[in-house]
């Protein structure tokens, strides 16, 4: 069923509203947008319940819903009036030729910005068409009789208009939006000011626009789209009411000849309304669920490797079933029995491995322990292992899977277990520890109810679930004194004499002597010899501390022990600067299509950056590795309004600087945030670090990851040919894209110490604070490459390997400066 008529002389649809009213208060225009409701609704309408109004509006006509105003003024068609014109893919007022007083558009009503803002909070993917409202408006198109039917999401500024092919033919007359597809609809975001969908938000409560004629209706009659093509005469919206009440934008039927709209059709059209909205509600409820799940998978495996990592054996059991079947077993548990590694599914039962001596009197141990298990207590029995040579006994405890580690420790239990008290009344799972018993090992027996705990260099330094695992180790989440801290854990062959690091280099390296509010500290270390691998096991390799401190391999001897190096850190309870870009914390929060940069935010943790880099480089210490995942936040303590503040940690990688001159190096750090000279040469300055912070300068800004979409050859191929750069969007302010483009500069003697780009950011903060700077809004959903003609996203494809074949490099053949912003959505 089509969806379009043609029309003689290409008649089309798209939206312009402009309006005498609009230049009246928003009270008057919103009784302007009711004042010509030409439906007269007969008696017995039902009404949707969540828009109860809309048709009793309809019956009383525009009574009540706003101050009484003048009814519009019919005007006369002008022929050669003002028409819109699509600029980069948007629908605009064309301000040449159109005195915008006279188009401005529907008022904006008095509670936009908090309709707005929820709107956004249902994750709407606007610029998207979407299949099941093709249904509906298809649906409606032939139901009502009429060519066009609509579905639009209103935001602050754009009316999301999901048209019919034929009128992006008309919309946009270089067809730059016109894909495969025949008959689908396509999104044109349209100034809002043009949309006759943005009445249907002016009223006090929701009710239908119906517009028979709309060269009748002083609203509309002088609107580029009635004026000019595509001739809109006759317009019915139904408004999209959430549940919770507010208007996210209309369904709409458009003709192009005058037409009457009886009740029923008015009640239909609300009806199919309420549709739209209730499936889009249940989507993002669908979304939310998807994603609470994903996140609840990802606590899981983050648990499952922190119990892993215990050297004591630890299985998880269902104790509502007999036998208590096996639900997980970790790697200490496989060392210790010598049994294979268990998951859910394997239908091994707790009580087929093991028997409890002396207790087959009392009954199976399951239904012994049934009271215990149902109180969620705790309980510690010696067992015997089945099968194998001999008897081994075990000491077992048992403890439920929801009850607490220890005071200060987080909870560490399955996430999807924790939470309601009716749960922890009714325990189902249990985590039952296994340790040689003391008459075994030598060791005092566990005390029930704790769960075992790595034993700790230092005597109060307690280590608890894992916050994440690095090339150099894992890191940990304890207490020290009580004190939240992070812990690394880095495992490492013990030094000879002769390649012993000095304490002083060791300590330069871990960042002892660093005192700075931006640079993550580091309270202590201390080092033992280890008992067992902590990561070998997980088929982790690690890599150890003499590799980062450039110890000749063949010096490891094998009969060298093996260490483990503790690292007590300050926590930093943000997580990381990336993991802050990626999320749009850095972009104002209106919708992520017309939001901005939050320059200020920006510049701010530019400074902290910037400083915490100064102060390292006074002490004459390279980082090596700047990037967005070795920043790391914390909470803020309201030195400013951002919620958080930056901190530079990960001296992994760090070199004590020598003299003025470069350090050779062969350890790398992060390619897309490498300076070329230490690409091609291995040459390390304080210069490289800053190229990597002019990397950063640009994440923060455009909020993309850099070189996004190329392989790593690719990007270094780019840097190495130098005619390449990251390219900030036009509205950037200068200071800010200056500095960025001197730290990023090719030859390292042109770039800036970071002294002076300290300096230049906080000359830049004051000139935004008072106003003398502005911050343009850009889309993200662009690409910022200077493709201009086609005036759409071009995303590098990915997966291309020649680099000839890559866009950018086409451009840059053609001598264009490349960019490599790539959209993210
Ligand atoms: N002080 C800290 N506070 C909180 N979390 C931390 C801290 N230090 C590290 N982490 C977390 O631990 C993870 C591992 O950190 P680590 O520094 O060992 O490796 P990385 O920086 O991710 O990788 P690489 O060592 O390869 O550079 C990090 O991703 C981070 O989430």
């Amino acid at each position: 069923m089509g969806c379009v008529q043609s029309k003689p002389g290409g008649r089309a649809d798209a939206y312009r509203a402009d309006d005498e009213a609009a230049s009246k208060p928003a009270g008057a225009a919103a009784a302007a947008a009711a004042a010509k409701p030409a439906t007269k609704a007969s008696e017995g309408l039902s009404v949707s319940p969540e828009q109860p109004d809309i048709v009793a509006q309809l019956l009383r006509g525009s009574a009540g819903s706003g101050p009484a105003v003048p009814p519009p003024q019919p005007a006369s068609p002008k022929k050669d009036g003002p028409s819109a014109v699509v600029k980069d893919g948007v629908a605009h007022l064309d301000a040449r030729e159109t005195d915008l007083k006279y188009f401005s558009g529907a008022p904006l009503c008095a509670n936009d910005s908090d309709r707005c803002d929820a709107l956004c909070s249902l994750n709407i993917d606007m610029m998207t068409s979407e299949p099941r409202f093709d249904f509906i408006t298809k649906l409606m198109t032939s139901i009502f009789r009429c060519p066009v039917a609509m579905v639009v999401f209103i935001d602050n500024r754009f009316s999301y208009l999901n048209v019919p092919v034929a009128l992006v033919v008309f919309i946009d007359n270089r067809h730059s939006y016109i894909k495969s597809g025949q008959g689908m609809a396509q999104i044109v975001p349209t100034d809002r000011r043009l949309s006759f969908c943005t009445w249907t938000l002016v009223p006090l409560k929701p009710e239908m626009l119906v517009v028979e004629d709309s060269l009748e209706d002083g609203r509309f009659a002088e609107n580029p789209f009635v004026v000019n093509e595509p001739h809109i005469r006759f317009y019915a919206g139904a408004p999209l009411v959430s549940s919770r009440g507010h208007r996210l934008g209309s369904l709409c039927v458009v003709d192009y000849k005058p037409r009457k709209f009886d009740a029923e059709s008015c009640n239909l059209l609300c009806n199919f309304a309420t549709m739209v909205v209730r499936d889009v509600e249940r989507q993002h409820e669908e979304d939310l669920q998807r994603r609470q799940s994903m996140q609840l998978s990802r606590e899981n495996t983050q648990l499952m490797r922190a119990i892993d990592a215990c050297s004591d054996g630890v299985v998880l059991v269902d104790v509502t079933y007999p036998k208590w079947p096996v639900m997980f077993s970790n790697e200490g548990w496989s060392t210790l029995t010598g049994m294979e590694k268990l998951a859910s599914g394997s239908g091994r039962m707790f009580w087929d491995l093991f028997s409890c001596p002396g207790m087959s009197q009392q009954g199976h141990p399951w239904e012994v322990y049934k009271g215990a298990v149902s109180r969620g207590e705790a309980f510690s029995l010696d067992l015997i292992k089945h099968g194998g040579s001999g008897r081994h006994l075990f000491t077992v405890t048992f403890r439920p899977a929801n009850d607490k580690l220890d005071e200060g420790m987080p909870n560490i239990t399955i996430p999807a277990l924790q939470g309601k008290e009716e749960d922890l009344e009714t325990a189902q799972y249990y985590f039952c520890t296994i340790r040689r018993p003391a008459q075994h090992s030598g060791e005092p027996p566990l005390p029930p109810n704790q769960f075992p705990t790595k034993s700790a260099p230092f005597e109060d330094v307690r280590l608890g679930p894992l916050l994440g695992k690095g090339s150099f180790g894992a890191v940990y989440y304890g207490t020290w004194n009580g004190a939240q801290v992070a812990v690394k854990v880095i495992e490492h062959r013990s030094s000879t004499d002769e390649y012993r690091a000095t304490d002083e280099a060791l300590e330069a390296m871990l960042g002892l002597k660093m005192m700075h509010p931006n640079i993550v500290r580091t309270f202590k270390y201390a080092t033992k010899e280890r008992q067992q691998s902590l990561h070998s096991s997980n088929g982790m390799r690690s890599r150890s501390l003499e590799d980062s401190l450039s110890l000749s391999p063949s010096a490891l001897s094998s009969s060298r022990r093996m260490m483990e190096t503790w690292i007590v850190l300050e926590l930093c309870n943000r997580g990381s600067l990336q993991e802050a870009i990626d999320k749009g914390s850095f972009r104002t929060k209106r919708s992520i299509y017309d939001g901005a940069p939050d320059l200020m935010r920006i510049i701010r943790t530019a400074i902290e950056i910037a400083g915490a880099m100064a102060y390292l480089h006074s002490m004459d210490i390279l980082h090596s590795d700047l990037n967005g995942n070795n920043i790391l936040l914390v909470s803020n303590t309201g030195i400013d309004d951002r919620p958080f503040s930056a901190k530079v940690s990960d001296f992994g990688l760090s070199r004590i600087h020598i003299g003025t001159g470069a350090v050779a190096t062969e350890t790398y750090g992060t390619v897309t945030h490498m300076p070329p000279e230490l690409l091609s040469e291995g040459r390390l300055s304080k210069a490289a670090d800053v190229y990597s912070f002019g990397v950063l300068l640009w994440e923060l800004y455009t909020g993309q990851r850099p070189w996004a979409g190329l392989r790593h050859v690719q990007v270094i191929a780019h840097k190495m040919r130098s005619t390449t750069k990251l390219e900030f969007p036009p509205a950037v302010p200068a200071a800010y894209r200056d500095l960025a483009d001197r730290c990023m500069a090719t030859d390292d003697r042109a770039r800036p110490p970071f002294s002076e780009a300290l300096n230049v950011l906080l000359d830049l903060k004051d000139a935004v604070q008072s106003g003398a700077v502005k911050i343009e809004p850009f889309p993200v959903y662009r690409s910022y490459e200077p493709d201009k003609a086609a005036g759409k996203p071009r995303a590098i494809p990915d997966g291309c390997d020649g680099i000839r074949e890559n866009p950018a490099a086409q451009a840059e053949a053609n001598g264009a400066a490349v960019v490599t912003g790539v959209a993210r959505c």
